[in-house]
């Protein structure tokens, strides 16, 4: 990382977008502390972050890991999801129902007896959300959360991810899917070799050619598909919704009313 400038603020989601090896991962593992800077500063809910208070972050900041096996290590689901909580002095009972209530959330409850090696790869990516959800962090830092994901599984993580972000929890994520960063984001860093080299809302990122050039990013496609079909410079969709929208608005106001025998036309 190079003189990077991050701050992630309540009530946002900020998805990170950038190509391989351009440090996404590593400016997240330093959110929650797995990394600490050699220079700079890292602050986590006004407290300043080093090796002897690393659990100030940890709490605050809950980390999805992209290799959910990482995270997952007792024999099973709920044991696992229980392990944070038990580590905390969190009594058995309690811990346990917390612990369902957490994997309820992610709607995951059924994975409760499983054995968390054995899961699959969306499985797992729900199981450890909710592993880091039971601990109610402020912040949830996810790492590639749709990855290896089927379209179904990405579409419950993706709904999830809206989810806790309404229940008040802020939300930093990586991805290399932009139209799901699109979708979810409500606001969007670019990074470029260990830097943040712009950023903004989805809007204002996606329509930015030279920003996205110097990243190696090609735009979402419903903005090349705006682009191709001459939408108008002002529309600016970003997601398959708002072009959908917006072809729809186009559709319907070339539609010449066909007068009625009355003369009027009827809708
Ligand atoms: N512990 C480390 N020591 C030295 N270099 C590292 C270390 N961890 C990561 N790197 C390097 O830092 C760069 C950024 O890696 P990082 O994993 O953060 O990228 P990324 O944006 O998440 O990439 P990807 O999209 O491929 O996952 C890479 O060149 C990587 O090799």
């Amino acid at each position: 990382m190079h003189e990077v400038d991050f701050s992630v603020y309540s009530d946002e989601i900020v998805a990170l977008i950038g190509g391989n090896g351009a440090g996404k991962s590593t400016l997240l593992e330093h959110l929650n502390a797995t990394l600490i800077p050699d220079d700079g500063e890292l602050v986590v809910d006004g407290t300043s972050i080093t090796e002897d208070n690393k659990p100030h972050a940890r709490k605050e900041v809950g980390f999805v890991f992209q290799d959910a096996d990482t995270q997952l290590v007792a024999p099973t689901v709920l044991d696992d999801v229980m392990f944070g909580l038990q580590n905390y002095g969190v009594p058995g009972d309690e811990a346990r129902e917390r612990a369902r209530e957490a994997l309820a959330t992610v709607d995951a409850s059924h994975l409760e007896d499983r054995i968390p090696h054995y899961l699959s790869g969306g499985e797992k990516r729900l199981a450890g959300l909710a592993g880091v959800l039971v601990l109610e962090p402020s912040v949830v830092v996810l790492d590639e959360p749709l990855a290896g994901l089927d379209p179904d599984r990405s579409q419950l993580v993706a709904e999830r991810i809206e989810q806790i972000h309404e229940d008040g929890i802020s939300v930093v994520l990586s991805t290399h899917d932009l139209e799901f960063a699109a979708e979810v984001a409500d606001r969007v860093c670019v990074m470029a070799e260990g830097n943040i080299i712009g950023g903004g809302t989805p809007r204002e990122v996606f329509y930015d050619d030279a920003l996205l050039a110097d990243a190696n990013l090609h735009p979402p496609s419903a903005v090349r598909v705006a682009r191709d079909a001459e939408l108008g410079a002002t529309a600016q969709p970003v997601t398959e919704s708002d072009l959908v929208s917006l072809l729809t608005e186009a559709g319907n106001s070339s539609t010449t009313p066909t007068p009625s025998a009355d003369g009027h036309r009827h809708d």
